[in-house]
């Protein structure tokens, strides 16, 4: 096996803050993601330096987003940004990764049974797949497409009075200008962006939260 030869990130004092308990659930995970992720194509050569800060806590911060029991769908999960570490941090809420690409889908289900986690699983498809075979309470997705792509492919999985919860870039702002018209046809409301992790994170994570009405 090929391991990473740039060095982990050490971790940072707010993950132990972020995961509360679960911490040692998560070291575990970003443990194997530092070492197998690069050759597993799940990260890229530069990520092992800013494992916690980009991925793990970037992720961890939406964690007081999730409502109490909810049923979350993450959709494009990847290597597990943001819901395999959203489902380490929240035992409570139920998860379902959906995730296309196989490989992927495989490192995800290692993870699970790894860890011991029964509160979430992995469904491999597109999310447009799924429209009509679930409703779930919250929705999210980091790094999959622009908002105007990612509403039609998210707002057929929520149940009425659902929401959304993407983690965007610096970019946020036009990505909602450009969206205007698709927000409307998809009826989503309430749409606003917040800064998360501030007086935590050397850098803070933005969020859109929006809501979707039947
Ligand atoms: C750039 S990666 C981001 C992965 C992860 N969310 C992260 O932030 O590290 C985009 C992921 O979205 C997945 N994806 C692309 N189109 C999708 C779709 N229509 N439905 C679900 N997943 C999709 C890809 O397979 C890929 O794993």
């Amino acid at each position: 096996m090929v391991e990473s030869t740039a060095a982990v990130e050490a971790e940072p004092a707010a993950a132990a803050e972020l995961a509360g308990p679960r911490i040692d659930v998560l070291r575990s995970f970003a443990d194997d993601l530092g070492r197998r992720g690069e050759e597993l194509g799940l990260i890229g050569p530069l990520e092992p330096p800013r494992l916690w800060t980009r991925h793990l806590l970037n992720s961890a911060v939406l964690a007081p987003l999730i409502r109490d029991g909810a049923r979350v769908a993450d959709i494009g999960t990847g290597g597990g940004m943001p819901g395999l570490v959203l489902a380490i941090v929240r035992p409570d809420a139920r998860f379902l990764l959906i995730e296309p690409m196989e490989r992927r889908c495989n490192w995800l289900n290692e993870q699970i049974e790894r860890l011991r986690l029964d509160n979430v699983e992995v469904r491999r498809g597109r999310a447009e797949e799924f429209h009509g075979a679930f409703e779930v309470d919250q929705v999210t997705a980091r790094a999959v497409t622009a908002l105007r792509k990612l509403l039609p492919l998210t707002a057929p999985l929520l149940r009425d009075g659902g929401e959304m919860l993407f983690l965007k870039g610096t970019s946020v702002e036009n990505e909602i200008a450009a969206a205007e018209k698709t927000l409307r046809k998809h009826r989503v409301s309430d749409v606003s962006v917040e800064e998360l992790g501030g007086g935590l994170l050397s850098e803070t994570t933005r969020v859109l939260r929006a809501r979707v009405r039947a």
